[in-house]
């Protein structure tokens, strides 16, 4: 009797034991899931998480839960800006996405490209996809669209020269521009940009943001030597903002002396951007790479007020100065007279390095769609992603549709 006793108060005791633990376990496991959340200082992540719950159909838990653990990846930040290493680094890889991406284009292996794509997808869950949940939360904010050229609306094609725009995206981005202010930044210069485009609805920046025409207002807290105001054909006053101004005669005599110096190696196309150069590799053989990134830097040695950046088999020339998309795209927002309204929504798409600014602006500001368009997996500071141009072609026509009838 005693035995039994004994044997069942440790049983009973035993059992209390292990609820107790349960218990503890469980109380362990909700402060850390507290923690997280309450640490997050991202308020972008606050704001999709809490309203996703309730507004999405085609949001599935997948997206709700990548978005917390993308949100809580984000401590780690994308570098600044990336400059040039070596563009002979870029050998494997077929459009010049990142090479020290080991999940990027230069893998071989098909299927491990396609898993791994899977679950960067996690992360950046597909602007298509989210579209719904996306616009739930943007119902009632003032919605501003910016969008990158290259890579963006229009595909990457092996002559810089013939990057059209196709009909239907030229009129997606019209009807877009019809429902919301909509600004194109591009590396590009304003002029070829425009020639490509063709809309007189939208605003531009080319040059990497260098060179802005944009609405007729003034802005006191920018430097007056740098903006100037014009008159179009109808009369209409539009604004040129160009930081870079006194870097055009070096701009000038560097473009000779490019040209001059590598103009023995086949394949290489300079482009004058205006405020930038760009120095195609595109169709330089492998090896001739190292050769013309020493004379590229030879050339630049002697301009010490330049830098390089990396595109898509491109390497690009900047003056040093703090400007880039980022910053072009808080001036187009404060002279739209939409800074500091706390019911704008900037929408951003781009494809490339330099889009990253832009990106890291939106994640700053705590509000916005940063979208990188990109078929292979990337670090980026993007939110969403869209494949390529045509599903960006996609989310414009139902943006513009989304605004027409229920904005
Ligand atoms: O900011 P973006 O509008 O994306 O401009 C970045 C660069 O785009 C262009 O080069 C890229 O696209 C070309 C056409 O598809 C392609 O041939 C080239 O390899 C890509 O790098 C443009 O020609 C550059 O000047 C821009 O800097």
């Amino acid at each position: 009797m005693v035995s039994i006793a004994i044997s069942e108060s440790r049983r009973g005791m035993e059992d209390r034991n292990r609820r107790i633990c349960v218990r503890l376990c469980l109380l362990l496991l909700i402060g850390c899931f507290a923690s997280q959340i309450f640490a997050s200082s991202d308020p972008i992540f606050h704001e999709s998480f809490d309203e996703s719950c309730s507004v999405s159909e085609e949001e599935d838990y997948k997206d709700y839960f990548s978005k917390f653990f993308h949100t809580w990846r984000f401590q780690r930040s994308v570098a600044n800006t990336h400059d040039i290493e070596s563009i002979s680094k870029a050998r494997h890889d077929k459009n010049g996405a990142d090479p020290s991406n080991p999940c990027g284009n230069g893998s071989n292996e098909p299927n491990d490209t396609h898993t791994s794509y899977n679950s960067w997808l996690n992360e950046h869950p597909s602007a298509l996809r989210s579209f719904e949940g996306m616009m739930s939360i943007a119902k009632g904010n003032r919605i501003v669209v910016f969008l990158d050229y290259d890579g963006t609306l229009s595909p990457i094609v092996d002559d810089p020269d013939r990057a059209f725009m196709s009909d239907p995206m030229r009129s997606a981005v019209r009807e877009i521009a019809r429902q919301f202010p909509t600004a194109i930044i591009s590396g590009r210069s304003r002029d070829k940009v425009y020639e490509f485009v063709k809309l007189d609805e939208v605003f531009y920046a080319g040059s990497h943001g260098m060179d802005i025409r944009g609405p007729p207002r003034q802005l006191r807290s920018y430097d007056d030597k740098y903006q100037t105001s014009a008159l179009d054909e109808k009369g209409n006053e539009f604004i040129i903002f160009q930081p870079a101004q006194e870097f055009l005669p070096a701009i000038k005599d560097m473009l000779k002396e490019l040209e001059n110096k590598t103009n023995k190696i086949q394949g290489v196309m300079i482009e004058d951007n205006r405020f930038c150069i760009s120095v195609h590799y595109r169709h330089v053989q492998e090896e001739d790479y190292v050769t013309l990134q020493e004379k590229v830097q030879s050339v630049l040695a002697t301009y010490p007020q330049f830098h390089l950046t990396r595109g898509k088999k491109v390497m690009e020339i900047r003056p040093s100065i703090e400007w880039n998309k980022g910053h072009a795209l808080e001036y187009l927002l404060e002279t739209l007279g939409f800074a500091s309204s706390s019911n704008t929504l900037p929408i951003y798409i781009g494809d490339d390095w330099t889009d990253e600014d832009a990106f890291r602006v939106l994640r700053s500001r705590g509000v916005g769609y940063p979208i990188i368009v990109s078929s292979t997996p990337r670090d980026t500071m993007a939110l969403y992603s869209l494949r390529d141009p045509s599903e960006v072609l996609s989310f414009l026509i139902r943006l513009a549709r989304w605004g027409g009838s229920s904005y």
